[in-house]
């Protein structure tokens, strides 16, 4: 098994105190390198792939600014989204803080740098980079987080922040395509958090129609309105002590968003009808498929209410974007559903593999989800087709973005390997047969690549 790589990188432009840095570090028993703009940032993580980065976040050509830094944040984990970034921010600095973190950054350290208080910062940071790595290294599929089935570093990166977000009070909103996780996330922000102990209230406001949102939401007393035959509370009073979850918070008409910010602001209500403002202590999280930057601007979404539900956002990535999680998940969920359907021990034929891999998947992991369920009742055989997924396989155009010809190599050796075991069904000998190599060098390989023979 290859070794767990300690190497840190330090992104200053100010020369004294990268020297500082270095000179600091030099005792962490880690390899040291330093960059001092964006693109020699770059060609560092493609030569040394470093588990740790020390970045300022005004870098040249925006010394005073925060455009560069952010960039470099994003170009880093684009290439290596394992990568632990910890920001250096000024003092008063705490919105471009947190911005960072939302980007995927590790954490954040205040400056002037007080050297002994950072280097137990770097420390976490190396313990899960190495957490992490150990644990692709014996088992490459993982949920991270409860109901989220990923091998993608981007939502593991994701996961991790939803963990940071439940261990505090702030207001999340979840962003992302219809049917990728947003409610899923929710729950497990909830299920993490001090309110676990009490209710989830999820409410969606595309579903509720206008004129009954307000006492569907606070509730109403008697005699309010026709029909009020009795007291009712609303959904944020059964959320009391838990959380409500304000599902497509963009669809919620615009007269009643005055409301719901005042709601926010002073945490209290009053029930339609009713003279009694009652306190309510929750956590609320938001989610919604729209742009509500977009919708503020022209005015359909209340601003304030925007940044008082968006503390920090929540970027899920659609499906297509997660590397290898759409087969995956479909084995996952095959197993999950298979009872269901009275088909016990169904596998994915490599043709609906090469479909899965190809499809867009513009309704994400619902979609995915009917398509298994498909498959699960029409399918005759021992494996389900692409025609059972109702997939088609094209013949595909490869494209690559990759960090370094040694992760190219790696990448094209993991996927030969992987197609061989499975059109040999997991017989070693055959596999190996295929692949124009001995067996012993095969094993070799699947030993280096950490491969399981797949019995289920
Ligand atoms: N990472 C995941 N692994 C496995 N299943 C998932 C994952 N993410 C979502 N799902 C499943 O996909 C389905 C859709 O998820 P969810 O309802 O949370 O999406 P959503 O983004 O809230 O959708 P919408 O915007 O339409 O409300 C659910 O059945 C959920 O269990």
């Amino acid at each position: 098994m290859s070794e767990f790589d300690k190497t840190i990188l330090i992104i200053e432009d100010d020369e004294g105190l990268q020297r500082q840095l270095k000179w600091h570090f030099d005792d962490f028993e880690s390899t040291i390198v330093t960059a001092s703009t964006l693109t020699e940032a770059i060609a560092a993580v493609r030569l040394y792939e470093p588990s740790v980065v020390i970045q300022d976040l005004g870098l040249p050509p925006d010394e005073e600014g925060v455009t560069e830094g952010f960039k470099c944040i994003r170009e880093i984990l684009s290439l290596k989204p394992a990568t632990k970034i910890i920001v250096l921010t000024g003092k008063n600095d705490h919105s471009n803080a947190l911005r960072s973190i939302e980007l995927g950054a590790f954490d954040f350290y205040l400056k002037p740098v007080d050297t002994d208080m950072l280097d137990n910062v770097v420390s976490q940071a190396f313990r899960l980079a190495k957490l992490e790595w150990e644990n692709q290294q014996t088992s490459p599929e993982i949920e991270p987080l409860q109901g989220v089935i990923t091998s993608d570093t981007k939502m593991a990166n994701i996961c991790r922040m939803a963990l940071k977000i439940a261990s505090s009070n702030i207001t999340a909103t979840i962003l992302g395509e219809s049917g990728t996780g947003k409610e899923v996330f929710a729950r497990a922000i909830h299920a993490n958090s001090r309110q676990s102990e009490h209710e989830f209230v999820a409410i969606n406001c595309a579903a509720v129609p206008e004129n009954l949102m307000e006492s569907e939401l606070f509730g109403y007393e008697k005699g309010a309105f026709t029909g009020a035959a009795k007291q009712t509370i609303g959904k944020v009073e059964q959320a009391q002590g838990g959380t409500l979850f304000l599902d497509e918070i963009g669809d919620m008409p615009l007269q009643l968003q005055a409301k719901l910010l005042r709601f926010l602001q002073q945490r209290t209500i009053e029930r339609v009808g009713g003279r009694k403002e009652i306190a309510v202590d929750l956590r609320v999280i938001c989610a919604t498929n729209k742009n509500l930057e977009a919708m503020v601007k022209d005015g359909t979404f209340r601003e304030d209410l925007y940044y008082r539900i968006c503390e920090i956002e929540v970027n899920l990535p659609p499906l297509r974007e997660r590397g290898s999680d759409a087969c995956l998940i479909a084995k996952k969920l095959v197993t999950k559903h298979a009872g269901n359907y009275a088909q016990k021990s169904l596998k994915i034929s490599d043709d609906a593999l090469e479909a899965i891999r190809q499809h867009d998947w513009p309704g994400n992991i619902r979609e995915l989800e009917n398509k298994v369920k498909r498959a699960l009742v029409l399918c005759d055989g021992k494996s389900i087709s692409a025609f059972d997924l109702d997939l088609s396989v094209e013949s595909e155009t490869p494209t690559v973005d990759l960090i370094n010809l040694k992760e190219a190599r790696k990448q094209a050796e993991v996927s030969a390997i992987s197609s061989a075991l499975e059109i040999s069904q997991q017989n070693v000998t055959a596999a190996a047969k295929l692949l124009g190599v001995t067996r012993p060098t095969l094993y070799d390989m699947m030993k280096k690549y950490n491969f399981t023979i797949d019995n289920t």
